[in-house]
Protein backbone atom coordinates (compact mmCIF):
# COMPACT_ATOMS: atom_id res chain seq x y z
CA UNK A 1 0.00 0.00 0.00
CA UNK A 2 1.15 3.37 -1.08
CA UNK A 3 0.65 5.48 1.92
CA UNK A 4 -0.35 3.85 4.77
CA UNK A 5 -1.66 5.14 7.79
CA UNK A 6 -2.53 1.64 9.64
CA UNK A 7 -0.11 -1.30 9.65
CA UNK A 8 -0.72 -4.10 11.78
CA UNK A 9 0.85 -7.48 11.73
CA UNK A 10 0.42 -10.55 13.57
CA UNK A 11 -1.41 -8.51 16.44
CA UNK A 12 -1.56 -10.86 20.03
CA UNK A 13 -3.81 -9.99 22.94
CA UNK A 14 -5.96 -12.11 25.81
CA UNK A 15 -7.21 -11.81 28.42
CA UNK A 16 -6.63 -13.91 31.50
CA UNK A 17 -5.96 -16.34 29.51
CA UNK A 18 -8.43 -16.12 27.24
CA UNK A 19 -7.36 -15.40 23.82
CA UNK A 20 -9.10 -12.84 21.84
CA UNK A 21 -6.82 -11.62 18.83
CA UNK A 22 -4.49 -14.70 17.65
CA UNK A 23 -2.95 -13.23 14.91
CA UNK A 24 -4.35 -10.14 12.88
CA UNK A 25 -2.93 -8.36 10.35
CA UNK A 26 -4.54 -5.64 8.77
CA UNK A 27 -3.53 -2.34 6.86
CA UNK A 28 -5.47 0.88 6.56
CA UNK A 29 -4.24 3.31 3.50
CA UNK A 30 -3.81 6.94 4.88
CA UNK A 31 -7.36 9.02 4.08
CA UNK A 32 -9.62 5.73 3.54
CA UNK A 33 -12.55 5.13 5.77
CA UNK A 34 -12.08 2.20 6.75
CA UNK A 35 -14.59 0.17 8.28
CA UNK A 36 -14.08 -3.00 11.00
CA UNK A 37 -17.26 -5.37 10.81
CA UNK A 38 -17.35 -9.03 12.94
CA UNK A 39 -19.17 -10.91 15.10
CA UNK A 40 -19.97 -9.82 19.03
CA UNK A 41 -16.60 -10.59 20.84
CA UNK A 42 -14.35 -10.61 17.76
CA UNK A 43 -11.76 -8.23 18.84
CA UNK A 44 -13.22 -5.35 17.30
CA UNK A 45 -12.86 -2.75 20.33
CA UNK A 46 -10.18 -4.79 21.40
CA UNK A 47 -7.83 -3.56 18.12
CA UNK A 48 -9.37 -0.59 17.73
CA UNK A 49 -7.98 0.36 21.56
CA UNK A 50 -4.68 -1.26 21.19
CA UNK A 51 -4.28 0.94 17.97
CA UNK A 52 -4.95 4.43 20.64
CA UNK A 53 -2.64 3.16 23.22
CA UNK A 54 -5.20 2.77 25.52
CA UNK A 55 -4.44 -1.65 25.85
CA UNK A 56 -1.21 -3.22 25.42
CA UNK A 57 -0.98 -5.85 22.94
CA UNK A 58 0.90 -8.97 24.58
CA UNK A 59 2.68 -9.67 20.57
CA UNK A 60 2.98 -8.67 17.01
CA UNK A 61 3.46 -5.13 15.43
CA UNK A 62 0.76 -1.95 15.24
CA UNK A 63 2.12 1.81 13.70
CA UNK A 64 -0.24 4.28 13.49
CA UNK A 65 0.94 7.17 11.25
CA UNK A 66 4.30 5.04 12.31
CA UNK A 67 4.28 5.03 15.58
CA UNK A 68 3.95 2.74 17.86
CA UNK A 69 1.06 3.40 20.04
CA UNK A 70 2.84 1.88 23.31
CA UNK A 71 6.09 3.09 23.01
CA UNK A 72 5.12 6.81 21.19
CA UNK A 73 1.47 7.49 22.99
CA UNK A 74 1.95 11.31 23.84
CA UNK A 75 3.44 11.98 20.37
CA UNK A 76 0.50 10.35 18.91
CA UNK A 77 -2.22 11.43 21.34
CA UNK A 78 -2.36 14.83 19.58
CA UNK A 79 -2.47 13.20 15.82
CA UNK A 80 -5.64 10.96 16.59
CA UNK A 81 -9.42 11.72 17.34
CA UNK A 82 -11.31 9.04 18.83
CA UNK A 83 -15.59 9.32 19.65
CA UNK A 84 -15.79 9.28 23.25
CA UNK A 85 -19.08 6.92 24.89
CA UNK A 86 -21.89 8.68 25.85
CA UNK A 87 -21.05 7.94 29.66
CA UNK A 88 -17.99 10.17 29.09
CA UNK A 89 -19.23 13.75 29.47
CA UNK A 90 -21.54 14.65 32.88
CA UNK A 91 -24.99 15.56 32.39
CA UNK A 92 -24.32 18.96 33.56
CA UNK A 93 -21.69 20.50 30.96
CA UNK A 94 -23.07 22.67 28.22
CA UNK A 95 -22.62 21.91 24.73
CA UNK A 96 -20.84 25.43 24.22
CA UNK A 97 -18.16 24.41 27.34
CA UNK A 98 -17.56 20.95 26.40
CA UNK A 99 -16.87 22.41 22.75
CA UNK A 100 -14.63 25.42 24.06
CA UNK A 101 -12.81 22.69 26.75
CA UNK A 102 -11.95 20.51 24.03
CA UNK A 103 -10.78 23.08 22.07
CA UNK A 104 -8.06 24.47 24.56
CA UNK A 105 -6.92 20.91 25.78
CA UNK A 106 -6.24 20.23 21.91
CA UNK A 107 -4.05 23.88 21.83
CA UNK A 108 -7.72 25.55 20.03
CA UNK A 109 -6.13 24.07 16.55
CA UNK A 110 -9.60 24.21 15.10
CA UNK A 111 -12.23 27.26 16.31
CA UNK A 112 -14.49 25.49 18.25
CA UNK A 113 -17.12 28.34 16.73
CA UNK A 114 -16.23 26.97 13.04
CA UNK A 115 -17.06 23.23 14.33
CA UNK A 116 -20.20 24.28 16.27
CA UNK A 117 -21.43 25.20 12.78
CA UNK A 118 -19.82 22.72 10.45
CA UNK A 119 -21.90 20.15 12.87
CA UNK A 120 -25.17 22.24 13.69
CA UNK A 121 -24.69 22.62 17.29
CA UNK A 122 -25.24 26.62 17.90
CA UNK A 123 -28.55 25.95 18.76
CA UNK A 124 -27.24 23.94 21.54
CA UNK A 125 -24.77 25.96 22.71
CA UNK A 126 -26.66 26.64 26.10
CA UNK A 127 -28.03 23.41 26.56
CA UNK A 128 -26.88 21.00 29.02
CA UNK A 129 -25.15 17.32 27.28
CA UNK A 130 -27.82 15.65 29.60
CA UNK A 131 -30.78 17.43 28.05
CA UNK A 132 -29.57 16.30 24.77
CA UNK A 133 -31.50 13.90 22.25
CA UNK A 134 -29.62 10.84 20.80
CA UNK A 135 -28.77 12.25 18.19
CA UNK A 136 -27.31 15.70 19.11
CA UNK A 137 -25.22 13.80 21.49
CA UNK A 138 -24.21 11.40 19.18
CA UNK A 139 -23.42 14.91 16.78
CA UNK A 140 -21.59 16.47 19.97
CA UNK A 141 -19.59 13.56 20.38
CA UNK A 142 -18.25 14.09 16.43
CA UNK A 143 -17.63 17.39 17.20
CA UNK A 144 -15.41 16.43 19.66
CA UNK A 145 -13.54 14.08 17.88
CA UNK A 146 -12.53 16.15 15.53
CA UNK A 147 -11.70 18.98 17.71
CA UNK A 148 -7.66 18.65 17.76
CA UNK A 149 -7.97 17.89 13.73
CA UNK A 150 -6.57 14.43 14.09
CA UNK A 151 -5.09 12.96 11.39
CA UNK A 152 -6.85 9.51 12.53
CA UNK A 153 -10.25 9.12 13.85
CA UNK A 154 -11.64 6.19 15.84
CA UNK A 155 -15.33 6.09 15.67
CA UNK A 156 -17.35 3.03 17.34
CA UNK A 157 -20.82 2.32 16.43
CA UNK A 158 -21.23 5.84 15.10
CA UNK A 159 -24.76 5.95 14.04
CA UNK A 160 -26.41 3.77 16.65
CA UNK A 161 -29.99 4.64 17.56
CA UNK A 162 -30.19 7.55 15.08
CA UNK A 163 -32.84 8.06 12.83
CA UNK A 164 -32.43 7.80 8.95
CA UNK A 165 -31.64 11.38 8.34
CA UNK A 166 -29.31 12.43 11.25
CA UNK A 167 -27.85 8.98 10.14
CA UNK A 168 -26.77 10.81 6.83
CA UNK A 169 -26.22 14.04 7.99
CA UNK A 170 -23.44 11.71 9.97
CA UNK A 171 -22.27 9.75 7.11
CA UNK A 172 -21.63 13.23 5.25
CA UNK A 173 -19.96 14.97 8.20
CA UNK A 174 -17.64 12.00 8.19
CA UNK A 175 -17.15 11.94 4.56
CA UNK A 176 -15.90 15.44 4.82
CA UNK A 177 -13.66 14.71 7.36
CA UNK A 178 -12.39 12.23 5.27
CA UNK A 179 -12.07 14.99 2.61
CA UNK A 180 -10.23 17.20 5.03
CA UNK A 181 -7.22 14.55 5.00
CA UNK A 182 -8.31 12.64 8.04
CA UNK A 183 -7.96 8.54 7.66
CA UNK A 184 -11.25 7.41 9.60
CA UNK A 185 -11.42 3.92 11.39
CA UNK A 186 -15.08 2.92 12.21
CA UNK A 187 -15.90 -0.54 13.65
CA UNK A 188 -19.86 -1.24 13.29
CA UNK A 189 -22.55 -4.26 13.05
CA UNK A 190 -24.28 -1.76 10.41
CA UNK A 191 -23.66 -3.32 6.85
CA UNK A 192 -25.85 -0.58 5.53
CA UNK A 193 -23.33 1.69 6.56
CA UNK A 194 -20.45 -0.01 5.88
CA UNK A 195 -21.70 -0.44 2.13
CA UNK A 196 -22.48 3.13 2.07
CA UNK A 197 -19.42 4.67 3.84
CA UNK A 198 -16.08 3.09 3.85
CA UNK A 199 -13.66 2.39 0.98
CA UNK A 200 -12.79 -1.17 2.53
CA UNK A 201 -14.23 -3.29 5.06
CA UNK A 202 -12.02 -6.02 7.42
CA UNK A 203 -14.04 -8.71 8.90
CA UNK A 204 -12.48 -10.09 11.70
CA UNK A 205 -13.46 -13.87 12.93
CA UNK A 206 -12.19 -15.55 16.00
CA UNK A 207 -9.55 -12.92 16.38
CA UNK A 208 -7.86 -13.05 12.92
CA UNK A 209 -8.74 -11.12 9.50
CA UNK A 210 -10.99 -13.24 7.86
CA UNK A 211 -11.42 -10.90 4.77
CA UNK A 212 -10.72 -7.66 3.73
CA UNK A 213 -11.83 -5.37 0.28
CA UNK A 214 -14.26 -2.79 -1.07
CA UNK A 215 -17.95 -3.64 -0.12
CA UNK A 216 -18.82 -4.29 -3.87
CA UNK A 217 -15.76 -6.43 -3.30
CA UNK A 218 -16.73 -8.64 -0.89
CA UNK A 219 -20.19 -8.93 -1.80
CA UNK A 220 -18.64 -10.50 -4.97
CA UNK A 221 -16.43 -12.89 -3.02
CA UNK A 222 -19.69 -14.17 -1.39
CA UNK A 223 -20.12 -16.01 -4.42
CA UNK A 224 -23.53 -15.98 -5.88
CA UNK A 225 -25.92 -13.40 -7.55
CA UNK A 226 -29.47 -13.45 -8.29
CA UNK A 227 -30.78 -13.09 -11.71
CA UNK A 228 -34.52 -12.09 -11.37
CA UNK A 229 -37.61 -11.60 -14.08
CA UNK A 230 -41.09 -11.96 -15.02
CA UNK A 231 -41.82 -15.57 -15.91
CA UNK A 232 -45.37 -16.00 -17.59
CA UNK A 233 -44.68 -20.21 -16.70
CA UNK A 234 -43.03 -21.96 -14.92
CA UNK A 235 -42.75 -24.24 -17.97
CA UNK A 236 -40.42 -21.78 -19.35
CA UNK A 237 -37.82 -22.16 -16.92
CA UNK A 238 -37.23 -26.51 -16.91
CA UNK A 239 -33.72 -27.00 -17.13
CA UNK A 240 -32.59 -23.82 -16.30
CA UNK A 241 -30.69 -25.50 -13.74
CA UNK A 242 -28.28 -27.38 -16.16
CA UNK A 243 -26.69 -24.24 -17.09
CA UNK A 244 -23.27 -24.42 -15.54
CA UNK A 245 -23.20 -21.89 -12.74
CA UNK A 246 -26.74 -21.96 -11.57
CA UNK A 247 -27.52 -23.10 -8.09
CA UNK A 248 -31.49 -22.80 -7.43
CA UNK A 249 -34.68 -21.75 -9.54
CA UNK A 250 -37.21 -19.92 -7.56
CA UNK A 251 -40.89 -19.30 -9.13
CA UNK A 252 -43.90 -17.33 -7.24
CA UNK A 253 -46.08 -17.44 -10.47
CA UNK A 254 -45.33 -14.54 -11.97
CA UNK A 255 -41.42 -13.72 -11.12
CA UNK A 256 -38.20 -16.20 -11.34
CA UNK A 257 -35.41 -16.32 -8.98
CA UNK A 258 -32.16 -17.67 -10.11
CA UNK A 259 -29.53 -18.01 -7.86
CA UNK A 260 -26.23 -18.44 -9.74
CA UNK A 261 -22.45 -17.60 -10.05
CA UNK A 262 -21.80 -14.26 -11.52
CA UNK A 263 -19.75 -15.82 -13.93
CA UNK A 264 -23.03 -17.64 -15.42
CA UNK A 265 -25.53 -14.50 -15.68
CA UNK A 266 -24.67 -14.08 -19.67
CA UNK A 267 -25.23 -17.96 -20.20
CA UNK A 268 -28.57 -17.55 -18.18
CA UNK A 269 -29.54 -14.58 -19.96
CA UNK A 270 -28.72 -16.41 -23.59
CA UNK A 271 -30.54 -19.61 -22.45
CA UNK A 272 -33.56 -16.80 -21.57
CA UNK A 273 -33.41 -15.27 -25.39
CA UNK A 274 -33.36 -19.07 -27.01
CA UNK A 275 -36.22 -19.87 -25.28
CA UNK A 276 -37.36 -16.17 -26.71
CA UNK A 277 -38.49 -15.27 -23.23
CA UNK A 278 -38.59 -11.53 -23.90
CA UNK A 279 -38.07 -10.52 -20.03
CA UNK A 280 -38.34 -6.73 -19.96
CA UNK A 281 -37.45 -6.34 -16.41
CA UNK A 282 -33.84 -9.09 -16.58
CA UNK A 283 -32.22 -7.66 -13.69
CA UNK A 284 -29.30 -8.64 -11.84
CA UNK A 285 -29.12 -8.54 -7.82
CA UNK A 286 -25.73 -8.66 -6.06
CA UNK A 287 -26.36 -10.05 -2.18
CA UNK A 288 -26.06 -7.08 0.26
CA UNK A 289 -23.08 -6.51 2.01
CA UNK A 290 -25.11 -7.93 5.25
CA UNK A 291 -25.78 -11.32 3.34
CA UNK A 292 -22.30 -11.40 2.42
CA UNK A 293 -21.00 -10.49 5.59
CA UNK A 294 -22.87 -13.50 6.86
CA UNK A 295 -22.13 -16.06 4.53
CA UNK A 296 -18.54 -15.62 4.97
CA UNK A 297 -18.59 -15.36 8.85
CA UNK A 298 -20.70 -19.05 8.64
CA UNK A 299 -18.18 -20.34 6.07
CA UNK A 300 -19.05 -19.57 2.40
CA UNK A 301 -16.51 -19.28 0.01
CA UNK A 302 -14.04 -16.79 0.71
N1 LIG B 1 -11.16 -5.71 29.88
C1 LIG B 1 -11.48 -6.97 29.55
N2 LIG B 1 -11.26 -7.98 30.40
C2 LIG B 1 -11.56 -9.25 30.06
N3 LIG B 1 -12.11 -9.61 28.89
C3 LIG B 1 -12.36 -8.64 27.99
C4 LIG B 1 -12.06 -7.27 28.27
N4 LIG B 1 -12.40 -6.52 27.19
C5 LIG B 1 -12.92 -7.39 26.28
N5 LIG B 1 -12.87 -8.67 26.77
C6 LIG B 1 -13.33 -9.88 26.05
O1 LIG B 1 -12.61 -9.95 24.84
C7 LIG B 1 -13.46 -10.40 23.78
C8 LIG B 1 -13.42 -9.40 22.64
O2 LIG B 1 -14.02 -8.19 23.10
P1 LIG B 1 -14.12 -6.92 22.15
O3 LIG B 1 -14.86 -5.89 22.95
O4 LIG B 1 -12.79 -6.58 21.63
O5 LIG B 1 -15.01 -7.50 20.99
P2 LIG B 1 -15.90 -6.74 19.89
O6 LIG B 1 -15.62 -7.42 18.61
O7 LIG B 1 -15.65 -5.28 19.96
O8 LIG B 1 -17.35 -7.09 20.41
P3 LIG B 1 -18.76 -6.29 20.27
O9 LIG B 1 -19.16 -6.39 18.84
O10 LIG B 1 -19.66 -7.10 21.16
O11 LIG B 1 -18.55 -4.89 20.75
C9 LIG B 1 -14.83 -10.62 24.39
O12 LIG B 1 -14.98 -11.99 24.69
C10 LIG B 1 -14.79 -9.81 25.66
O13 LIG B 1 -15.58 -10.39 26.66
Amino acid sequence: MENTAIQVQDLHKSYDGQTVLRGLSLEVGAGEIFGIAGRNGAGKTTTVEILQGLRRRDGGHVAVLGLDPDRDRSRLRPLVGSQLQTSALPDGLRVGEALRLFARLASDVVDWRELADAWSLRPLLKKPFGALSGGQRQRLLLALALVNRPRVVFLDELTQGLDPSARRDTWRLVEQARDDGATVVLVTHDMDEAERLCDRVAVLHEGRLLTCGRPSELTTVAGTVSVRFSSPTAALLDGLERVPGVSEIGYDGAHAAVTADPRAVVHVAAELARRELSADDFAVVRPSLEDAVVTLLNGGSR
